[in-house]
């Protein structure tokens, strides 16, 4: 079993082919934007920070071995790569921001006369490598913080849900709020933890099954339609799920059917916490109803594994997110802390 979803040296990418999970670990060579836009686009790497890192290394692989005569012809041509990249899934904004950061760098390079074209190439190459590292160190941040939440008060083992996959396959390593279990857990203080399968891509059946039997973590598997029977019959500490998008209002975009756990979370008096690292968050956007959400093939709905399951015929509508209004979570545990949704602005702005 492997966990790694993105393995890269020195301008060799491969990502870790997630449609096939569980049952083939199968790594595919991505020699340059067109393979990163595919990739990413069919869903063979997802997961807000692994889409973000997985596109900018993409654009590595594709300038790694160019030479450029100009600087004026590496920014134009990293500038239009990003342009192409970004396009490959709407709603997750980490894949937006990095591009952007990667866009001002090579501006700020064009005009910095004292370097040369072959010094700004390596320049964007380092930091789009560093994005590596980083995401680790943030998830780890993350896990941390989030456990010192969970466990503030508390002198006993945690019962927790999640919804979808936001471990080491959603992003560089070790995960958000897969990360914030993980830390539960190597504190010695995780009971049990549900994972939603979360159909239709199964995220949760095929994606965090497969990390928490890695892990050797107490785990139950359940159906995204059991979740209001799960808070119902057993205690729950917390559900604690990943997100896409944060608007600067606290508003989350993440996975289908988050919206209706945070709803059932309320009913029942169990805190809601979004686990999300500074580059999943979009103060530009004041609110989620301007998040675009990915609508996503009939295909994906209506078979499993090349099987038909739904009728012939029938309507379908396969939206891959949804939007849960800020006043229905509890937290958002970042790499800087755990934040009140109202806070996110000013905390933002103080990069
Ligand atoms: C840390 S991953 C965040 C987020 O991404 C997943 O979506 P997808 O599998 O479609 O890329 C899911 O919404 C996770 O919560």
């Amino acid at each position: 079993m492997t966990l790694e979803a993105i393995k890269y040296k020195a301008g060799q990418l491969q990502i870790l082919d997630q449609l096939l999970l569980p049952g083939e670990s199968k790594y595919i060579s991505i020699a340059g934007v067109k393979e990163g836009w595919n990739a990413i686009h069919k869903m063979q790497v997802r997961g807000a920070p692994a889409i973000a890192i997985v596109g900018c290394l993409s654009l590595v692989a594709e300038i790694y071995d160019k030479q450029y005569d100009t600087k004026v012809a590496l920014e134009q041509d990293v500038s239009k790569h990003l342009q192409y990249l970004v396009t490959s899934r709407p709603t997750a904004v980490n894949l937006k921001l990095a591009a952007d950061d990667v866009k001002s760098l090579a501006e700020s390079l064009l005009t910095n006369e004292t370097v040369n074209v072959e010094e700004m190439k390596q320049e964007i190459i380092k930091s789009i490598e560093h994005m590596l590292e980083k995401d680790i160190s943030d998830n780890r941040a993350i896990g941390d913080n989030g456990a010192n939440v969970l466990l503030k008060g508390i002198d006993r083992p945690l019962k927790l849900l999640t919804h979808c996959n936001t471990g080491s396959l959603a992003t560089a390593g070790y995960g958000t709020a897969l990360g914030v279990i993980r830390s539960v857990g190597e504190r010695n203080l995780l009971e049990h933890v549900y994972c939603t399968e979360t159909r239709p891509y199964n995220q949760g059946a095929r994606l965090t099954a497969y990390e928490l039997v890695h892990d050797k973590l107490p785990a139950t598997l359940i159906t995204d339609n059991m979740v209001a029977a799960l808070l119902n019959s057993r205690t729950i500490d917390a559900i604690i799920v990943g997100a896409d998008r944060v608007a600067a209002n606290g508003d989350t975009a993440n996975k289908i059917g988050t919206y209706q756990m945070a709803v059932v979370a309320k009913h029942h008096g169990v805190p809601f916490y979004v686990a999300a690292p500074f580059t999943s968050i979009d103060v530009a956007i004041a609110d989620g109803s301007q998040i675009k959400i990915e609508e996503r093939p009939e295909h994906e709905l209506t078979h499993i594994g090349g099987q038909r399951i739904a009728a012939p015929g029938i309507g379908c509508w396969n939206p891959a997110f949804d939007v849960t209004p800020a006043a229905l979570i509890t937290g958002i545990i970042t790499e800087r802390g755990v934040l009140k949704p109202s806070e996110l602005t000013e905390k933002v702005s103080q990069k």
